[in-house]
């Protein structure tokens, strides 16, 4: 039976109402009880499983009244309600203003299983097996030895993977389109066990109406319905496998449970948030949670948006992946201003003009020369694709963990295209996280100089791109954080060693042979200490849910004990 475009907002508006309980912040003490009498996500959806086949999703009146006639108690501390417009289709919205650094909401994944195209996975526990694996005794999917704790991979589904004839074979090609063909599996039988996530799963936006017509469309048919009918012998109807497979591709995240352990999940609110090149909130997932959190304030009706691409990415590489992934094309401010608000990160590097090192913004047509802003010299888009192409199979060919290598690679590029372009910001950034990988006593003194000047070139164009609490700021502050400590610690470390250095520093003459006001060498440690102790604060607040968080305290524990240095 076909979902009526009525009744797909409210099952949505029912379970954001049905998080509740993940989400105890979002109502005021004094509404505090009313969390107990609201109907579990399971009460409150009991329709039948039904697809929907696109995203044009309206308000009708019977939903405007049914708004109106909620508790509105329930809803004063919330931040977010689920709005519509014809262009975003759903969206989350700030129901109210929120901070910058606020939480907004949790969430428990509704499906989980492996990434599509990964090796030997552990269906129980999501771990990757490498080639070294045991098959599960009664359907031959990997498992780990011994075995895990996970509970993912159930009784019903070995019995079904079990006629893929996986057993005793470790067949690679198999295992690999077995971690295909997981993720609508696992969906399928969760819809069939339980109806009310079956009508949430229903009521995602898949696509499946324009994917049918792409490659993938002809590969979900070919492949995942016929290995569905012919091989597991599922009576199953192509458009429920259509939308499922469209509803994980246009909805799905990454996630990580673990260090070890990582997959693909559905988080139904999570998918609410429409996509912004600059957005302004950050996710992290804890033993597979995610905790989504404002990086700026939000103005109230503002939609609250996550991004579906790479932030450092020019707007041609942003657009193509978002059009061949979630089939839109993407009009915020960033994609339309071509100095992408003011970082120039698709900008090119006049050759004519080295002196002032005129810039080079991409033409508003694609296919119009690119002009130098400083001198006026034209050059044709295909030969900037082609330089930018050139740029590209440069880096691709080479080890990210080579310092060296990294070093020539990021030079040559931002020759070739300036440094200020994002394949050069891709190499920068690669070459700031192969210094960190070292333990930071081992970094030479050259290279803790590297790390500060690129965690400053990068935390420029982030707070242009990637502004306030996002999470890539979080981790440069964070190495930068960590060199300058270590240079201060063999700083401190010098100057208890060399007894000249504070006497000359003591004596210390100004060029008039005056005495300046003498600041000691342990005072001025101090001093930096405390400085570096307040980016070290901003840190901590930023990576407040990231593993990162163990190095910030480490470091704030070397700041906090150098600050005080002084007074001991
Ligand atoms: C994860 S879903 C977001 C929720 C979706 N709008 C809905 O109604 O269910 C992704 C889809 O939303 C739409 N979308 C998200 N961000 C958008 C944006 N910035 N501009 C236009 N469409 C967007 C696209 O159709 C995309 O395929």
């Amino acid at each position: 039976m076909e979902c009526t475009m009525q009744n797909r907002m409210p099952i949505l508006e029912r379970y954001l109402d049905s998080l509740a309980a993940t989400n105890p912040s979002w109502y005021s003490s004094s509404v505090h009880g009313k969390v107990n009498h609201i109907n579990t996500f399971c009460d409150l959806l009991s329709q039948d499983y039904r697809t929907t086949k696109d995203a044009e999703i309206h308000r009708c009146h019977e939903y405007e009244d049914s708004l109106f006639h909620e508790d509105s108690t329930l809803q004063e501390q919330r931040p977010i309600h689920i709005s519509y417009s014809p262009v975003y289709g759903r969206y989350l919205a700030a129901f109210r203003d929120i901070k910058a650094g606020e939480l907004i909401f949790q969430e428990r994944p509704l499906v989980l299983a492996p990434k599509a195209g990964s090796g030997p996975t552990c269906l129980a526990c999501l771990k990757a097996l490498g080639n070294d694996w045991n098959g599960c005794q009664t359907c031959g999917a990997p498992l780990c030895t011994p075995p895990c704790t996970g509970e993912s991979h159930t009784e019903r589904e070995c019995s079904v993977i079990s006629r893929l004839g996986l057993k005793g074979t470790k067949n690679l090609p198999l295992v690999k389109m077995l971690n295909v063909i997981l993720t609508p599996l696992r969906t399928l039988m969760l819809t069939q066990e339980d109806t009310s996530a079956g009508e949430v799963i229903a009521a995602l936006q898949s696509n499946m109406e324009k994917r049918k017509k792409l490659p993938i469309g002809r590969f979900i048919q070919e492949q995942i319905v016929g290995i569905f009918r012919s091989r597991m012998g599922l009576d199953i109807d192509s458009d429920i496998v259509h939308h499922i497979c469209g509803v994980f591709d246009t909805n799905a995240f990454e996630v990580s449970l673990n260090d070890t352990c990582r997959g693909r999940a559905l988080f139904p609110l999570g998918a609410l948030m429409n996509h912004s090149c600059s957005p302004n909130t950050q996710h992290w997932f804890n033993n597979g949670i995610m905790t989504v959190r404002a990086v700026t304030n939000i103005e109230v009706g503002e939609p609250v948006t996550n991004t579906y691409t790479p932030v450092l990415l020019g707007t041609r590489g942003r657009t193509a992946h978002l059009l061949a992934t979630k089939l839109f094309k993407c009009m915020c401010k960033r994609c339309r201003d071509p100095t992408e608000l003011g970082s120039h990160i698709s900008s090119i590097v006049c050759r004519e003009c080295n002196v002032k090192k005129g810039l080079m913004v991409p033409p508003g047509d694609i296919g119009d020369n690119w002009i130098c802003q400083e001198c006026g010299n034209q050059v044709s888009n295909t030969a900037i694709e082609t330089l930018v192409r050139a740029a590209s199979a440069a880096t691709s060919r080479m080890a990210s963990d080579d310092t060296e290598t990294l070093v020539d690679t990021m030079e040559h590029v931002s020759r070739l295209l300036g440094p200020q372009h994002y394949i050069s910001l891709e190499m920068k950034y690669s070459l700031f996280n192969a210094i960190l990988r070292e333990a930071v006593s081992d970094i030479s003194d050259e290279n803790l100089q590297k790390v500060m000047r690129l965690s400053n070139d990068l935390l420029q164009v982030a707070s242009l791109v990637d502004p306030g609490l996002s999470r890539f700021r979080g981790l440069l502050l964070l190495g930068k954080l960590k060199a300058s400590a270590e240079q201060l610690l063999r700083l401190e470390i010098q100057q208890n060693t060399n007894v000249d250095v504070i006497l000359n520093n003591v004596n210390n003459l100004n060029e008039a042979g005056n005495k300046t006001e003498i600041v000691s060498p342990k005072k001025n440690i101090s001093y930096q200490a405390q400085v570096l102790l307040k980016e070290a604060k901003e840190c901590e607040q930023i990576l407040q849910y990231d593993h990162k968080v163990s190095e910030v305290a480490q470091m704030l524990d070397l700041l906090g004990r150098m600050a005080k240095t002084e007074e001991s």
